[in-house]
Parts: structure tokens; sequence; C-alpha cells
């Protein structure tokens, strides 16, 4: 069977995901996309010269009856209102991070995915797909390196946009942290504290950068996150796990060493793109063989709400300057 998929929000990532899913991966074909601008929709239609119907709606995207499964890669304010309209036309829906802004939305997602009475959500957590955090979860499962202690990680991106502010540090960029801990730890956050260093001059006046991050688990893992959205070099992600018996570190990318002009050096990706192609592919074949059986899994609303929990909090805790103490209700049976 080939899924039908319709795609809202045709920007960078959403070409990008339409052009896999046409391209490289097995078993779905794009046959709708939507976007406000609608001439970018259609952009996007012409260079990846697609059979897709262009919808100035993503509301009627959704209830179109060719469209078997949807793919939610809007700003991340316009998710919820798009996965509530997915699930409530019984459709699977993959939903790029954050899966709604607010701990508020996601609960909405819940109560209804709840109501409908089967997973039809998976979170664009693609992290959980990378080759080298999944190194690092099979060896904190299997205690290679005693019990956790403490996780030192730094997200850094080369420049931000106008419209990226100091809020969004959180739940646009610190909440693939905050997913990725919670499962790598198997645990969930009890505090997080956020401290402002000085200011880099490279970033705009609407955002605080960089921004120190600590976290605290149920269990006494301490987590402290860089979040360096201006670094100007490169797109860097870096992950210890310090254990009682020992430390791993997330692998770089593979990337070749050069010896050139008296110098010896590797290049650092610039983007998302690559330095998680590989981990997008596998979430995203998971997606259309889970929408194709029927049965989607891979990180859940659940996992949206919680990261979204944690994020408010750590919101709460830049306006405060104070250490903000995070409650996770207790999870649905529904959620495994
Ligand atoms: N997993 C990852 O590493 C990444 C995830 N993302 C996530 O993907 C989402 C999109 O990000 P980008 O592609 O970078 O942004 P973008 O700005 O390049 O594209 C977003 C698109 O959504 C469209 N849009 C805005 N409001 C809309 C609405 N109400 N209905 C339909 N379309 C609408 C815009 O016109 C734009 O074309 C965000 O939630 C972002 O957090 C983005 C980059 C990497
Ligand atoms: O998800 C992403 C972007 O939306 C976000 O803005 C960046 O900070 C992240 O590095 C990237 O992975």
């Amino acid at each position: 069977m080939t899924v039908r998929i319709g795609v809202i929000g045709t920007g960078m990532i959403g070409e990008e995901h339409s052009r896999r899913i046409t391209q490289q991966l097995t078993g779905g074909e794009i046959v709708a996309v939507s976007d406000v601008n609608v001439e970018q929709a259609s952009t996007v239609v012409d260079r990846l010269k697609l059979d897709a119907k262009v919808y100035e709606s993503g509301l009627e995207l959704i209830k179109a009856d060719n469209v078997d499964a949807v793919l939610v890669t809007s700003w991340g304010p316009t998710h919820e209102e798009y996965v509530l309209a997915a699930i409530a036309a019984g459709k699977s829906v993959f939903c790029e991070k954050p899966l709604a802004t607010t701990a508020e939305g996601c609960r909405h997602i819940i109560d209804a995915e709840i109501e409908a009475g089967r997973r039809l959500v998976q979170v664009g957590f693609m992290r959980r797909f990378d080759s080298g955090y999944k190194l690092m979860k099979e060896a904190i499962d299997t205690n290679r390196l005693g019990e956790p202690l403490m996780v030192h990680a730094a997200h850094r991106n080369p420049e931000v946009p106008e419209r990226y502010v100091t809020p969004m540090a959180i739940h646009d960029t610190l909440i693939h942290e905050l997913d990725t801990f919670r499962w790598l730890l198997d645990d969930d956050y009890a505090s997080a504290q956020v401290i402002f260093p000085r200011k880099t001059r490279h970033a705009h006046s609407k955002v605080e950068d960089p921004q120190m991050i600590l976290l605290e688990t149920t269990q006494g893992v301490r987590i402290d996150v860089e979040v360096f959205v201006n670094c100007q070099y490169g797109y860097d992600i870096q992950c210890d796990v310090v254990g009682e018996d020992g430390i791993a570190r997330l692998p770089e990318p593979q990337s070749l060493i050069f010896r050139q002009a008296g110098q010896r050096y590797n290049e650092i990706l610039q983007d998302w793109k690559k330095r998680f192609g590989e981990a997008f592919d596998v979430e995203l074949q998971a997606f259309i063989d889970g929408a194709a059986a029927g049965e989607i899994c891979g990180p859940s609303s659940w996992d949206g709400y919680a990261a979204a929990i944690a994020s408010d909090a750590c919101v709460k805790a830049q306006e405060s300057g104070q250490i903000e103490a995070i409650e996770m209700p207790e999870r649905p049976a529904f959620y495994g």
C-alpha cells in the first residue's frame, strides 16, 4: 500500500521531508501540499516535480479523501490546530517539533488522541533515530556506564533570523535536548534554571544568547546545556553522559581530515539538514510504515507533552531567574 501524504508548511523542513519521501524513502507519495504562502507551496511542487494538489488551507488538505496521512511542518504555533484536525479526521500525523509551543496545547492533543482510541501522532524528535545517540542509549541501558550522574551538552547554531526571540532558545532549540535526555536516561525532570552569560555581539536585540540551562531529574541526575544560536562557526551538537563507571561522548559526524596549507583540520557541518540527515530518513520511514500498518510508533504525543512541560518551566525560569520546579502528571496507560 502506498501512503498518500499531505504536507502542511512547505518551508525549509517541509521541502526537505517532501524530497526525501519522494526521492529516497519507500511506501509514501506526496499528493497534497499547503502553505499560507501559496506561491511557496507551488514552487516546491515544481522544484520536486510532485504530482500534488496545492491547497490554500491546511484544514481543507486534511479533509481531502485522497490524503491518508499528514505531515505538519509549518511554524510551531500552528501545529496544535493541524494535529487536532488530523486526529479528528482519523488520520496519522507526523508533527515536527514542537508538538505545540505550550504544555496546555500538547494536553489538548493528548486528550483528543485518547478520545480517538488509538495512536495517530508521531512527533519529530529525530535524535532518537540518530545512530550516535542510539549507541549512547544502548550503553546506558546495558549499564556500561554504571548509574548516570551528570550530562554536559551543547546545542549550537551558526546564527538565527530576527524572528527568533529569547523563549525560542527553549521551545524551538532546547526542546530537542529536553526530549533526548528523558529518553536517554529514562527519567523525568524535577527542576530547571536558566542563566544568561555575557551576551554575544553577534545576537540581535530580541534574543539573549548564549544561555545556560541547568536541569535536575527525579533521580538526581544534573544536566547542563549550553544553547548558543549565534556561535558563527557551525551546527554543533555535543553530549557527554557521565556515569559511575565511565563516560560516553556523542560521536562527531563523520568527516574527512585534511592536511593542507600547513594545517590539519576537518570541516564542521553548518546545519541540521546534514547533521541529522540519516536520522530524518529513519524517522520518516518509520512514520510511513506505521501509517501503512495503522500502528504509529516513535516519539508520542506524551513525549511531546513531557518535553513541553519542561520547556514551559525553562521559559518561566528565563523570566524569574529562579530554579523552577517541574511536575509531571502520571502517564496514562494509553501511552504504555
Ligand atoms: N527537527 C529539526 O531539526 C528541525 C525542525 N524544524 C521545525 O519545523 C518547523 C518548520 O521549520 P522551518 O521549515 O525551519 O521553517 P520555515 O519558516 O522555513 O517554514 C515554515 C513554513 O510554514 C509556513 N506556514 C506558517 N504558518 C502557516 C500556517 N498557518 N499554515 C500553513 N503553513 C504555514 C510558512 O509560510 C513557511 O513556508 C518548525 O516547527 C521547526 O521547529 C525546523 C528545522 C529543523
Ligand atoms: O530544530 C531545529 C530548528 O528549528 C531550531 O531553530 C534549531 O535551533 C535547531 O538546532 C534545529 O535542529
